[in-house]
Formats: structure tokens, sequence, C-alpha cells
């Protein structure tokens, strides 16, 4: 048999009705052509390391034999990205043709033990230390000579920054900072690869020099001798324990007894002790923040490449998968032949497309910000966290919604852990919660959004992205078209910022404080977050897809039209109710509508199993039973349940032991 008649035939017949180029496609979403190649070949090269891949699924792996396969891989991985990665390439070019890729997927199910080396403990020196501190540290992350990671979060606060208990006290006698850890609450509780991985850690602790606060500063510290890897004097580590997800990330737990460090373990890039214990502030406080503004915009990215994955599985199966009756007689149909199908995968598709869009946006906007800083310029810093926050809680939210949504669209297969949905779940909804909480960020924003709306009343220029908010005072004449959904966006955010400012005023009116006026008006300064969070989604999707697209072919250009297009319909039918309340969109529009909707399905459905393998993940990467490129589902969920321990013997000694002397009475 030929390769080919190894496809399964629905999937053939699926690729032989796309109407665009797939690969041009691929070229688009890597960048261009030179971009995908070079992404192959990586894959290819890095891929082809020997035992990089398990025998037995982790899945069917204790807790504690997982985190020792996953060391193991993680080691043969790293070495082998570092070797096969591009060294004329920037940093910035190397993690975005790595994230890209989602290689690490590959060999991870559950996220790899040095992910927050890679995703924070370098970018935190990166961003918090000086120049003499970079010299030295940097190489040394870089070539994995040392393996760290980001502490901040403590078993008694993650979210409030400011409430962190662990203390850093600096002692001028002997030019060092002591370390400790006064309650139990003040354990440092969460940092993946802290229990047994990492040996060097950036600590976020409360700085006290000649009596006074000096704030949360980022230090330096080691955890473990550099040879035997024990903890050192004065330092407690530990993990903490099985969870939904992420169990080969090695999260742990740090206590401090009175732990010494020198003085130049402070990361000085904004905030300075001298030797004498005088402390000059950082131009403006929140940079000690900036790691978690990084991660954020990172964030974003992320999303969009977790819910291609979901979405490769969920169409591809969806094109394999027969079930029921359309017609009586006509034969079972694909399921992705039923309506309500395409409703619950195309969204997933459109909105990876319009994440990795709007990521690439806030990116920019990152590393203008971030050039703006280190020639002392803050004036955009607010705008961009205020961004960061919005966007990264609401494409997490959305994305942890699809990504559910494909793996309920697969039906009982989508339930197994081979089909890798639940995994992926795993990963997109631990981005929910860390680097800030979905709630706490929306509020962040709604703080910047209060902020706009005095200075529209009072008749001062707004930052560019909530310029809208003096321009859409009117009630938006409905229409159909996606300006008209854009700017309706737009007047909801509007009405809803209204409605909070009106709640807040209507509390302190009554003699509230404002903290608990703002506290009653919350749900409402939420939802005003999360209006202005889509309306920027939407405009960005469109500005950033046209001004992308112009060079592509007539035909993706059209496909990729309709993706935004049901986009913007899904979310406009999505949130009925807002538009009723904010704007004139009438009945018969929004039937028009429905009708627009259900005929952009129809569009899409041709090209559905092309637009998921444009994504081009290889089967190593989608690690899934249901999404392989070739859609033998049901030999490989076979396979795969073959490769249960429990498979290895016919008779199981639990009979023996347990069952055969419980049914004849004797137990
Ligand atoms: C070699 C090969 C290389 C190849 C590469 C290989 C690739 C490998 C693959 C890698 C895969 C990567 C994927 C990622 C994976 C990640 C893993 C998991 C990571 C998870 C890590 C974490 O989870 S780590 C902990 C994060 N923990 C938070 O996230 C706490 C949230 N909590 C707060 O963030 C603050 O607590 C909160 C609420 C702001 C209040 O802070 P607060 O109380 O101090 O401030 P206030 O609210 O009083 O606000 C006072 C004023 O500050 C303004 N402001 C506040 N923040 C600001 C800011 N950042 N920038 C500017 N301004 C800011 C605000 O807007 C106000 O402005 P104004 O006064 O003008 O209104
Ligand atoms: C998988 C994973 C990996 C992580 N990795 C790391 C890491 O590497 N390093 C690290 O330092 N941390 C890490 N964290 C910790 C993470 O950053 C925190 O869990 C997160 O910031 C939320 O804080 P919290 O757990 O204190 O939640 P809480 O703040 O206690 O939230 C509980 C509830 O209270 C609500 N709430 C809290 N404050 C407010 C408020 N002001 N207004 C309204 N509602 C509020 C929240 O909305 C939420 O519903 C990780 C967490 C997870 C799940």
């Amino acid at each position: 048999m030929s390769k080919v008649d190894l496809i399964n035939q629905d999937l053939v017949r699926e690729r032989g009705t796309c109407e665009f180029d797939i690969e041009e496609l691929t070229y688009y979403l890597d960048g261009d052509a030179a971009a995908t190649a070079n992404r192959r070949k990586l894959e290819d090269k890095v891929l082809s390391t020997e035992g990089l891949f398990d025998k037995v699924p982790e899945d069917f792996l204790s807790h504690k034999e997982k985190y020792e396969n996953a060391v193991r891989k993680a080691v043969l991985f790293y070495r082998a990205l570092q070797n096969a990665l591009d060294p004329n390439m920037s940093d910035q070019e190397k993690a975005s043709t790595t994230y890209r890729s989602l290689l690490p997927s590959a060999v991870f199910k559950e996220q790899s033990p040095f992910t927050l080396h890679v995703a924070m403990f370098i970018p935190a020196i990166l961003g918090q230390a000086n120049e003499e501190q970079k010299k030295y540290w940097l190489p040394r992350a870089s070539k994995m000579e040392i393996i760290g990671t980001y502490a901040q979060t403590e078993l008694g606060h993650g979210t409030f920054i400011r409430g962190l208990e662990t203390t850093a006290t600096y002692d001028p006698k002997t030019e060092e900072f002591v370390l400790h850890s006064p309650t139990l609450s003040s354990y440092k509780w969460w940092p993946g690869s802290l229990a047994h991985t990492a040996n060097y850690c950036i600590v976020m602790a409360h700085l006290y020099s000649q009596g006074k606060s000096c704030g949360i500063q980022p230090f330096i510290v080691q955890l473990r001798d550099e040879e035997t890897h024990m903890p050192l004097p004065g330092i407690k580590l530990g993990e903490i324990g099985a969870k939904l997800g992420f169990n080969t990330v090695n999260n742990g737990f740090l206590g401090f007894e009175n732990h010494r460090i020198a003085r130049d373990r402070m990361l000085m890039k904004n905030a300075q002790i001298a030797k004498d214990g005088t402390f000059t502030k950082s131009a403006n406080n929140k940079l000690t923040y900036g790691t978690m503004v990084y991660v954020r915009v990172v964030i974003v990215n992320g999303m969009a490449n977790q819910l291609a994955r979901a979405a490769t599985i969920a169409v591809r199966y969806s094109a394999v998968r027969r079930q029921s009756e359309l017609k009586p007689g006509a034969g079972e149909p694909q399921i992705m032949d039923y309506v309500t199908q395409q409703h619950k995968l195309y969204i997933a598709i459109a909105s990876s497309h319009a994440f990795s869009l709007i990521a690439k946006w806030l990116s920019g906007k990152y590393y203008k910000v971030t050039g703006d800083l280190e020639k002392g310029n803050t004036d955009e810093l607010p705008e961009l966290h205020a961004t960061a926050c919005c966007l990264k809680a609401v494409t997490t939210l959305d994305t942890t919604a699809l990504i559910e949504r494909c793996r309920l669209s697969c039906g009982g297969h989508g339930y197994m852990l081979s089909s890798n949905l639940p995994q992926i779940y795993g990963l997109a909804t631990a981005a929910f919660t860390y680097e800030g909480e979905f709630t706490v960020l929306m509020l962040q924003t709604a703080r910047s959004l209060v902020k706009a709306w005095e200075q529209a009343l009072a008749g001062k220029p707004l930052r560019p992205t909530m310029s809208y908010l003096t321009e859409k005072k009117q009630t938006a004449k409905w229409s159909n078209s996606i300006d008209g959904i854009i700017d309706s966006f737009q007047r909801v955010a509007v009405g809803k910022l209204e409605s909070a400012v009106a709640s807040i005023k209507k509390y302190s009116k009554q003699g509230m404080a404002p903290e608990d006026a703002w506290n009653m008006s919350s749900v409402r300064l939420v939802a005003a977050s999360e209006a202005h969070g889509r309306a920027v989604m939407l405009s960005t999707y469109k500005s950033e897809l046209e001004r992308t697209t112009t060079s592509l072919s007539e035909p993706l250009r059209r496909v990729l039209g309709y993706l935004l297009h049901l986009y913007a319909v899904y979310w406009t039918l999505e949130k009925v109710g807002d538009l009723l309340l904010y704007t004139s969109i009438s009945e018969s529009d929004i039937q028009q509508l429905q009708d627009v909707y259900e005929d952009l399905l129809g569009k899409v459905r041709p090209n559905a199993v092309g637009l998921v393998d444009a994504f081009d993940f290889r089967d190593q990467i989608l690690n899934s039973a249901l999404g392989a490129y070739d859609g033998r589902v049901y030999e490989r969920l076979m396979e795969e349940a073959l490769k249960s321990p429990l498979n290895a013997e016919p008779v199981n000694q639990s009979f023996h032991k347990y069952l055969k002397p419980f049914m004849q009475g004797k137990l």
C-alpha cells in the first residue's frame, strides 16, 4: 500500500475541496516561506533526537516517574534545541520560532520542567538586572549552566504582591541581605521547577533597609549546591503535589531561615541599594512588575497556538468520524456535516487566527515601550499594562472555553488522555489563573478605563486603544457590516463603562468609601473591561488582517476574510443582549445575522481541514490519537489502549487477592 492509501479517504476528499493553497497559509502564519523552512528544519533536527519519545505514555506513569522521565527528556530536548537553533538568530527570533512550532509539546504533554527557566528566569534577568549583573548571569543562564525559576507567589498571597511576606533585610555591616520567611503563609508556593529542578531563583521579597520598607524587590538567589544539588543551609524546598495539569513542571515551595546573600544579588536595574544601605527607588515602582507584563504578552501567542492544536485535533476527527443519519438511507454523515458541529469548531479556528494577529500586534507594542523605558520614558507603560491585562484575560477565557468545546465535540473519545485534549485544556486553564488571575487583571484594566473616562469628560486626549471612548458617545446606528459590528462593540464598552462609573458615583453619594463603592461596582467594571477587550480584539483582528494580507492570493484572502467575518458575527450573536441594550440592533438585524452566520459556516466547511492542516503541526506535536494527519483514529485509539500496563497480563493479581474471595463470600 502506498502512503496515500493509508490516509483516511474522508480526509483525502476534504483536502481536495480546499479552495486555497494550504502551504501559502502556512507561510503566512510563520511570516514567510523562509521562516516555515527554518521552523521545519528545526523540528526535523530536534525531533530526530534519540530517546526523546516515551515508550510507555507518561499518562501511565506515577507522579514521581513522570517527573524523572520529564527531566530525562528535558535534558535531551534542550541540548538538541540549543544545537539546532541558528546561532545568528536573535533571542527574540529563537523564541518566536520555538513558540510557533510548539516544539516542547511534542515531548511534554504537561510542559517541561525547564519552562520557567526560559519563560521567566531569563526574562527577569534581562528586564531587572543592571548591565554588570546581566554580563555575569545571562551567559550562565543561556548555556543552562544554572537552572532558574521565578518565585513570587506565596502560600498566603499570589494576587496581592504588596502583601508578600518574605523579607530581605539589608545588613550594612556585612553588606548582605538576610532573607527570611517569618510565617507559614510567607512560604513561596507554586513556582515551576522550584521543587527539585532549579538551583537558582529570582525571589521577589519585601526589602527593608535602614529600618524602612523599600517595597517589593527582585533578588537572584542560589538555592542548591551546584555539585551535590543539596539545598543550601537556611533554605527549605519541596514539591507542592499533584495538580489538574502541569504535573511535569515541578512546582515547588520555598522557605528561608535567615539566609544571607551578598548585596550584588539584588537585581539593580531599576532600584538600587548602596553599600551603606541607602535606597534609590526606580523611576516608576511598577517597573519591578515588568517580567509579568512580558509573560502576559507571550501568553496571548501561546493561547493562539494551543487553540490551533485543539482545533486541528477536533476538526480532523470530525472529518473522519461518522455517526447517526441526516437523511434516511443515505448512510452516516461525517459529524462535521452537522451544522451544530461546525458551530462548535470553526470559531476555534477563527479565534486562533485572531489571537495570533493580536499577539503580534501586542508584542510590537511591548517592544516599543521597552525601548522607550530604556530611554527613561514611561509614558506608554500604563496603556501597555492595561491592554496586556485585558487581552491576556479575555484570550485565556476564550481559549479555555473553546478547547473544552473542541474536547466535547469529540464525544467520548475526547475524554481519553490519548486524545491529548484534556491535557491541552489543563495547560490553557492554568493560564487563566497564573500571571494574574482573570478578574484581578480585568479590574486593572477597569482602573485605566475609569481614569480614561474621567479624562474624556475633562476634554483631555486619550491613549489610542481607548480613544473610542470619546468618539462613540451617541447610540450607534446598527449596521451589519464588520465595521458596523466593531463600532457597536465599542458602543457596548462605552455603555458598560458608563454604567460602572455611574454605579461608583451612586454608591459614593450614599456615603460609601471610594474603595467600597468600587467593590460594589466591580461586577460592572469587569463587564466593562471584557467589553473593552472584545472591542480592541475585533478592531485589531480586522486592521492587522488587512495590513498583513495584501500580497496573498485572492482565494486565501477570501477564506481568511470568512474567518474574520465569522468571528465578528459569532460574537455579535453571543452578545445580543448587550447589543440590544446599547445599540439600535433590531430583531430583524439579528435574524439576518443568523442567516449570514449559517452561510459563513457553509463557506468555511470545504476549507476546514485545509485550514487546520495549514497550522502545520506534526503528529508528534499534536500528540493525539484523534488528530493525526492520516486520520487513522480507530487504529491509533486501539494502539494507545494496548499500551496500558493493565493489558500486559490477561488476569490481574487483584482478582486473586480481592475479587475472587469477595465473590466467593470469603471477604
Ligand atoms: C535555549 C532555548 C530557548 C527556546 C525557548 C523554548 C520555549 C519554551 C516554552 C515556553 C512557553 C511559554 C509560555 C508561558 C508559560 C508560563 C508558565 C507559567 C508561569 C506562571 C508564572 C506566574 O504566575 S508568576 C506570578 C504572577 N503573579 C501575578 O501576576 C500577580 C498579579 N498581581 C499583580 O500583578 C499586582 O498585584 C496587581 C494586581 C497589578 C496590583 O498591584 P499593586 O497593588 O501594586 O497596584 P495597584 O492595583 O495599587 O495599582 C497601582 C498602579 O500601578 C499600575 N500597575 C500595576 N501593575 C502594573 C504593571 N505591571 N505595569 C505598569 N503599571 C502597573 C496600576 O495600573 C495602577 O496605576 P494607577 O495608580 O495609575 O491607576
Ligand atoms: C499552573 C500554575 C503555575 C504557576 N506558576 C507560578 C510561578 O512559576 N511563579 C509564581 O510566583 N507563581 C506561580 N503561580 C501562581 C499564580 O501566579 C497565582 O496563583 C495567581 O497570580 C493567582 O493568585 P492566587 O492564587 O493568590 O489567587 P487569589 O488572588 O487568592 O484568587 C482567589 C479568588 O479571589 C479573587 N480575588 C483576589 N483578589 C481580588 C481582588 N482584588 N478583587 C476581586 N477579586 C479578587 C480572584 O478573582 C479569585 O477568584 C502559578 C499558578 C498556577 C496555577
